[in-house]
């Protein structure tokens, strides 16, 4: 099991360092959306290039393995979380970012094993950071060992959020209204890198004392929750329950008492679920 890991880790990091270039070279001539102009949950050729390209180079080496991927969902493929080896990928973290040229943007990839995440690597490729952590094992950016913040003082907190992708006018409310009780706490500040898995990786590297977000996917999060995890921190529900990867909500902190203050604060909505989609007029 050790050794599997251990390749898996390897070869997690080979790819995301591979995909990096890619993006990279991207970024100066290769940027134009897809989605229509009114969206703002934005697509390019790049995320699809670069997920094709980690999905086919995982599949040969482990060809018996999962995957749940951000533009394989989007094409259809299922996003259901087995007990089965499975990659979780995030080809393009921070899309929007990458369109801007606003310059945080990683690749994601977490890899499960009974629904739980054992390995998880995040590479910021336009810092050049890549951020690596296996269960037991410790987080790191580029081979340094990282560790949460040790401030338990919400009031000297700086946290994290994101305001998503879904412009409904309840769930915008919700968003400003969690904003305002968390600023006015107060809170040294708020924050957004405009990526989940950059957003765990500064809570895993002490920058931030916390990070909330509700819409995000799994594919945001997998691995860089296993980042804070591995880091000293924690992971909970946005109200304070068990920690769920598929519900679309995550509170990412350095300590639980930070984490309860910001579950007073939030004001909670429920996404649709990653794993319960309607399609063809079926659920599940
Ligand atoms: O860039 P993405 O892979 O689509 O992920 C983003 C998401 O689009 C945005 O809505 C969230 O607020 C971010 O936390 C995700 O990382
Ligand atoms: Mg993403």
């Amino acid at each position: 099991m050790a050794d599997i890991l251990q390749n898996v880790m390897d070869h997690a990091v080979a790819v995301a360092r591979k995909a990096g270039e890619v993006v990279r070279e991207a970024l100066s001539d290769d940027r134009k959306v897809m989605t229509k102009s009114s969206a703002v949950d934005l697509v390019t050729q790049t995320d699809q290039k670069v997920e094709k390209l980690i999905i086919q180079s995982v599949k040969e080496k482990f060809p018996q393995h999962r995957f749940i991927g951000e533009e394989s969902v989007a094409a259809g493929e299922p996003s259901i979380l087995t007990d089965d080896p499975t990659w979780i990928i995030d080809p393009i973290d921070g899309t929007t970012n990458f369109v801007h040229a606003f310059p945080f943007v990683a690749i994601s990839i977490g890899f499960t094993i009974n629904k739980r995440v054992e390995v998880g690597v995040v590479y910021s490729c336009l810092e050049d950071k890549m951020f690596t952590a296996r269960r037991g094992g410790g987080a790191f950016c580029n081979g340094e060992p990282l560790q949460v913040s040790d401030q338990t003082d919400v009031h000297r907190s700086i946290i994290a959020t994101e305001f998503g992708s879904n412009r409904d006018p309840e769930v915008v409310d919700k968003i400003f209204s969690s904003l305002r009780n968390i600023l006015s706490l107060p809170v040294h500040g708020v924050r957004g890198a405009g990526t989940a898995a950059v957003n765990l990786s500064l809570v895993a590297s002490g920058c931030v004392e916390a990070y909330y977000e509700m819409g995000m996917h799994v594919w945001d999060i997998a691995a860089g929750s296993l980042l804070v995890l591995e880091a000293g921190g924690i992971v909970m529900d946005v109200d304070g329950g068990d920690a769920d990867l598929m519900s679309r909500r995550i509170l990412a902190a350095n300590n639980r008492s930070v984490a309860l203050r910001l579950v007073e604060q939030i004001a909670p909505y429920r996404p649709d679920r990653d794993d319960v989609k309607k399609i063809s007029g079926k659920w599940w």
